[in-house]
């Protein structure tokens, strides 16, 4: 089941609000009790945020776990610049910190974090960034939104709203931590692919 969002709120720069701050919290206390049920509990959990905005639902998610079942999940960011597949049509993009909790992910469950899945291609570039890393014993993935429109066979295990859009559309996620508010808007873009 997912969040009931409040319904699509205008705003000045003509972008609709999908999700609120209570929207967000909602899923994110939902999909931490997903995973919890999904791994009968938090033993050899780690979550790696992809950056820059899967970092603190992925803090977010964990904080909420500890409060669930009194355990310290580790948490780490996992940057998947280097393994993109647009590299060479893109190639000014940041490098972002990868960080790995210090027991590291062999033999672990790693449930990745990411804000949005759209195309499936950041995923993609996740699972090959992660085999540098180390050998999981699982990977799962969670993601606040799911925008639809996939370009290869990626799904999500936890979903915090399934957002059906138009590719004229872009989903902006907005975090408290990053840009000092939590709210997910669509926004239409000039691009008919929206990519
Ligand atoms: O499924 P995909 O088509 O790969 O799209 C999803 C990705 O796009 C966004 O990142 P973006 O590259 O826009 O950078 P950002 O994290 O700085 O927003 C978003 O944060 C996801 O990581
Ligand atoms: O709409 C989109 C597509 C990819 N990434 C985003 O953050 N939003």
């Amino acid at each position: 089941m997912c969040a009931q969002p409040a319904p699509a709120t205008p705003t000045t720069d003509g972008s609709r609000t999908v999700l609120d701050a209570r929207d967000i919290s909602r899923a994110l206390t939902r999909i931490s009790h997903e995973i919890l049920e999904r791994n009968r509990g938090a033993a050899d959990l780690v979550l790696l945020g992809i950056p820059s905005r899967g970092v603190p639902l992925a803090q977010r998610i964990a904080e909420r776990m500890a409060s669930v079942e009194g355990v310290h999940v580790p948490v780490g960011s996992l940057d998947v610049t280097m393994y993109r597949d647009d590299l060479r049509l893109k190639p000014a993009r940041t490098l972002m910190p990868t960080d790995i909790p210090s027991g590291g992910i062999d033999g672990k469950t790693v449930v990745l974090v990411d804000d949005v899945l759209y195309s499936g291609r950041t995923i993609r570039a996740a699972l090959d960034a992660l085999t540098e890393v180390g050998r999981p014993k699982a990977v799962q993935l969670a993601v606040l939104v799911d925008r639809g429109h996939r370009e290869l066979p990626i799904r999500a295990d936890f979903v915090g709203k399934n957002l059906p859009t138009s590719l004229a559309e872009r989903v902006r996620v907005s975090l408290e931590a990053l840009d000092g508010v939590d709210s997910v808007a669509i926004l239409e873009t000039i691009k008919e692919t929206g990519r």
